[in-house]
């Protein structure tokens, strides 16, 4: 499905488009043979067990780690080339900043770094936390701290945002306040944002693109709206010797569990399904967990998220 050449709907910009990408370290593949494509403007998921690859691929995206295989681009251009540079900005898991600075000071530097800086955007984000610009960095709660990088970050008026694991320390009211941040500030710029995170009830409200790592191949790629209606979660009854009714098997059985009599699975549609079963529809968090948990479930690419072909790329 990777090879599809299904062109994207006229006028699209990829913000990000990887062919064959790879990563290998001195203990194997960190990542391997990835081939997608994000829409630019769009707020993607980037999800996956410890260890998927998520921050290799993030890192690759801002050149910190140079790919071994296959390529990366960026609105077009290679990541990591002059042209990109201007138009991303990384929010790292530790959100590095300047310990010793106050937040008057750190935003200054932000603005002395990057020559389109938004003041007032950066301003505002600050404000909006109450956190005293004469405040030094060191004395920031985690929140807070968070909130600056994220001034930071936004202050740049990147076309991409790429986070890595953005809101993992913050406490639930924090997690709230800068989720709405995010949305509003990437909705009000036309953002495409990247972001990596564990926390899939709070990437089903904000996200409308996946992209699923595991084992450092892509398992899901696509828009959320796209992805999740394929699936259905069936409940129903087995066999009386404990199977699976045979025709559940004319669909894709991502997952299935049962107890006693009655199985419950999520499938990938291929078809008309039995109208003896009780289907539900899942939700975005109900199917990641599916993929999630069974790895050997076929990897789902959808149009949208797979790249052209090379060739049609370079016209
Ligand atoms: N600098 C490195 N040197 C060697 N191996 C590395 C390095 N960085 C990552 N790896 C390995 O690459 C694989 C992918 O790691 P990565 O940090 O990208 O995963 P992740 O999906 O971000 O995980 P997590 O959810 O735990 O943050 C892991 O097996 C990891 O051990």
């Amino acid at each position: 499905m990777g090879e599809m050449t299904v062109p994207g709907p006229a006028g699209t910009r990829w913000a990000l488009e990887a062919h064959g990408l790879g990563k290998k370290y001195r203990r194997g593949w960190a990542l391997r043979d990835c081939s997608f494509r994000i829409p630019a403007g769009r707020v993607c998921a980037l999800v996956g067990p410890n260890g998927a690859g998520k921050s290799t691929l993030l890192s690759m995206a801002t050149r910190l780690t140079r790919p071994s295989a296959g390529e990366l681009r960026i609105f077009g251009a290679p990541a990591g080339g002059r042209d990109a540079m201007p138009r991303w900005a990384y929010l790292a898991q530790d959100k590095p900043l300047f310990k010793r600075f106050t937040v008057g000071q750190t935003l200054r530097m932000g603005e002395e770094l990057n020559p389109g800086w938004d003041r007032a955007v950066a301003e505002r984000i600050v404000r909006a936390g109450r956190i005293p610009p004469q405040a030094r960095v060191a004395e920031l709660s985690g929140g807070q701290r968070t909130r600056v990088a994220f001034a930071l970050a936004f202050g740049k008026r990147p076309e991409l945002l790429l986070l890595d694991e953005p809101m993992a320390d913050l406490d639930p009211v924090a997690r709230d306040e800068m989720g709405a941040l995010l949305m509003s500030e990437a909705a009000e710029h036309g953002t495409t944002v990247l972001m990596s995170s564990h926390l899939l009830g709070e990437l089903e409200q904000m996200c409308d693109f996946l992209l699923v790592l595991d084992g450092g191949r892509i398992r899901m790629a696509g828009e959320t709206d796209e992805l999740v209606p394929m699936h259905t979660l069936v409940t129903g009854v087995t066999t009386p010797e404990g199977a699976l009714p045979d025709a559940l098997a004319a669909h894709t059985v991502i997952e299935t569990r049962t107890a006693g009599r009655q199985f419950t699975a999520l499938v990938l549609r291929q078809g008309p399904l039995n109208e003896e079963w009780q289907l539900t529809e899942p939700g975005m968090e109900d199917v990641l967990l599916g993929y999630l948990r069974s790895p050997r479930a076929p990897a789902l690419i959808a149009p949208t998220a797979a790249p052209a072909h090379r060739e049609d790329h370079a016209a």
